[in-house]
């Protein structure tokens, strides 16, 4: 595996906060990973030592093997903070073109109008009088402007309407197409769950899990197999109790909801105990159940 970063057990405190206590983790080249964690949970924190802003009160960060702050590393990485502050008195175009030009091999300037998604009139606008999610955008294209291997984005599509996240992600797609390495942090589940191969799940400045979306629900998300029926709760219980495979059973709002590792095997013992079940349904999980319980889990351990 190329290792493009390096977390090796990484401590940062400001003052009396521990904002991340003990972290390690490394990022392959080509990846795709999301850092997911609820508030104050040290994504930016960790963000920000991996950009080189901060440094490690403990522990130790790399990228490409040297120090963040290395100049060779500045000008293969590219990132997009939550806050996107634009230059007064300079229009959006002008300043596409200047932070091209601190690259030594940019990207194409059309290619980054089409990431910051700005017609011409726009392009000729002072960048400050531009709106929230336009300003977003044209961060998302200085981000990328110096065609960077390394991309970071905290919470990248905050602002952002739906066809501009729709246009942002499939920017990203083709990113990490061409092998480029993404770390983006976000609270949106169903990003991450769509768009990363790898989540870091944060929780209190130490990581909760980490692992591919499957992996994460494999490992605790609840599976289940619904069903209306007339026989009673007793009875129903009573039958499905003769039958490992099924675990807990529930019953709300007239449907049972029985507990399952596997949903094949809970649906063949249904079957088998002759409950006359209809409507029956399967229920998969959510990633957002798994991240609530990790969570939970996280906190109990703790
Ligand atoms: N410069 C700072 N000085 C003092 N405390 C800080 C500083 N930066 C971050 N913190 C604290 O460190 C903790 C982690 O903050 P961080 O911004 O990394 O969380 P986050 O996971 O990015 O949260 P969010 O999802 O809200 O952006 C928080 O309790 C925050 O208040």
């Amino acid at each position: 595996m190329d290792t493009v970063i390096e977390a090796q057990d990484v401590f940062k405190s400001f003052r009396d906060k521990q904002a991340v206590n003990g972290v390690s983790f490394s990022i392959a080249k080509g990846s795709v990973t999301a850092m997911l964690g609820p508030n104050g949970a040290g994504k930016t924190t960790m963000l920000s030592m991996m950009l080189g802003l901060l440094e490690p009160t403990q522990g130790s960060v790399t990228v490409f093997g040297r120090s963040p702050r290395d100049q060779a590393v500045r000008e293969r990485t590219g990132a997009m903070l939550q806050e996107v502050s634009v230059m007064e008195r300079l229009k959006a175009r002008e300043i596409l073109s200047l932070v091209r030009s601190y690259y030594p091999h940019p990207l194409d300037y059309g290619q980054l109008v089409q990431a910051a998604a700005l017609g011409a009139s726009d392009l000729n606008r002072y960048a400050d009088k531009l709106s929230v999610g336009q300003k977003r955008s044209l961060g998302f294209a200085l981000a990328i402007a110096g065609n960077p291997d390394l991309l970071f984005l905290d919470e990248p599509t905050v602002g952002l309407d739906i066809g501009a996240r729709q246009r942002f992600w499939d920017t990203v797609r083709d990113l990490a197409a061409r092998g480029k390495t993404i770390l983006f942090a976000t609270h949106y589940l169903q990003e991450a769950e769509d768009m990363a191969d790898r989540i870091l799940l944060f929780d209190r400045g130490t990581l909760a899990a980490d692992g591919t979306p499957d992996e994460i629900k494999a490992g605790i998300v609840k599976r289940s197999v619904s069903f209306r029926s007339l026989l009673d709760a007793a009875s129903v219980r009573l039958r499905l109790s003769a039958y490992p495979a099924i675990g807990e059973c529930l019953l709300s709002e007239g449907r049972f909801h029985a507990a399952a590792h596997n949903t094949d095997e809970a649906l063949a013992a249904i079957f088998a105990s002759g409950i006359p079940a209809q409507d029956i349904r399967i229920d998969q999980g959510r990633l957002d159940d798994a991240f609530r319980e990790l969570i939970m889990d996280h906190k109990e351990a703790m």
